[in-house]
C-alpha cells in the first residue's frame, strides 16, 4: 500500500488515525522501559517536540511504570523561555510529566544563558549522569529532512553528525528557524535500545520516501542517519 523503499530491517507500522499510532507507540515504549527497569536501576527516555507527539504523551503518561526511575529529556530544544509557546520543555511538562509520569526525573536542555552557546556548559552539567546509549528514543521529522535539531542548513551540522567527536549536545543556529536551538548530537542519539520515528500526514510519508531514496547523503536529509536496522516507524494519516 505504501510504496517505501525502506532499508533492510527498518519496520514501518501504519495507522488510520493519530490516536491509533500514539497508543501503539506508547505501548511499545512502555514495554521497553518496563523491560529495561527489570535489569537496570534507571531508564532513559528521549522524546521530541513539535506537534506530532501530543497524543503519544497523553497515552504514555498513564502507563503504570516505576516513573521515579525514568530520566526524561528532549532530543532538542528551542532556546526560548519555558513559558514561550515554542518551548518543548513546556510541551513536555504540560503533557507528558503529568499523572503517573509526573514522578519521572526531567533533564532540561534549556538552562540560563542568552544563547545556547552561553548555556552549553550548564546543559552539559545537567546531562553529566546520562548513560549512553540511550534506552528509548522517539524522533520526529520535518519536511526538510531534519530530525531533532539536526537541520540541513545549520552551520553546525557537520560537527553534530560527527560520531567521533566527544560532544553529546551542541547549539544549532539554522537560518531557516526563527529560534536558536540546542540538540543532542548523532553520537548521543545513536544506538538507543529502542528508536522510533513518529510521523503524521501524507507529506511526511513523501519526505520519508525521499529520505529512503539515497540514505548515504545524510547532510542533505539528516534523518537518514537513523534509517538503520531496528528503527521502528510509526505513521498515521
Ligand atoms: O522541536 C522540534 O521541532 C523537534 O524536536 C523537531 O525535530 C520535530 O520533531 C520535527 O520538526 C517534527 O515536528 P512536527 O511534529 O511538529 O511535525
Amino acid at each position: 500500500m505504501h510504496d517505501l523503499n525502506l532499508p533492510d530491517a527498518v519496520n514501518a507500522h501504519f495507522f488510520d488515525t493519530p490516536d491509533d499510532a500514539a497508543k501503539a507507540l506508547a505501548d511499545a515504549v512502555a514495554q521497553h522501559i518496563a523491560e529495561r527497569l527489570l535489569i537496570a536501576p534507571r531508564a532513559s527516555l528521549v522524546v521530541s517536540g513539535g506537534a506530532t507527539p501530543l497524543p503519544f504523551f497523553e497515552a504514555l503518561r498513564e502507563k503504570p511504570l516505576d516513573w521515579s526511575r525514568v530520566d526524561i529529556l528532549l532530543a532538542d530544544e528551542r532556546w526560548v523561555p519555558e513559558n514561550h509557546e515554542a518551548s518543548n520543555t513546556r510541551l513536555v511538562k504540560e503533557n507528558l510529566l503529568q499523572g503517573p509520569a509526573s514522578e519521572a526525573n526531567y533533564l532540561s536542555l534549556k538552562q540560563p544563558g542568552e544563547t545556547p552557546a552561553d548555556g552549553l556548559a550548564a546543559v552539559e552539567a545537567a546531562l553529566a549522569d546520562l548513560h549512553l546509549p540511550l534506552d528509548v528514543l522517539i524522533l520526529g521529522m520535518g519536511n526538510d529532512g531534519h530530525t531533532a535539531s539536526l537541520f540541513p542548513d545549520a552551520p553546525e551540522l557537520g560537527k553534530a553528525l560527527d560520531t567521533d567527536a566527544a560532544a553529546i549536545v551542541l547549539p544549532m543556529t539554522p537560518p531557516s528557524q526563527s529560534e536558536k536551538r540546542i540538540t543532542l548530537t548523532l553520537r548521543a542519539l545513536s544506538r538507543a535500545g529502542f528508536t522510533a520515528l513518529h510521523l503524521k500526514g501524507d507529506d511526511k510519508l513523501e519526505t520519508l520516501q525521499a529520505a529512503c531514496s539515497d540514505i548515504s547523503r545524510v547532510r542533505e536529509m539528516p534523518v537518514r542517519a537513523f534509517l538503520k536496522p531496528g528503527l521502528q516507524i510509526f505513521w498515521s494519516a
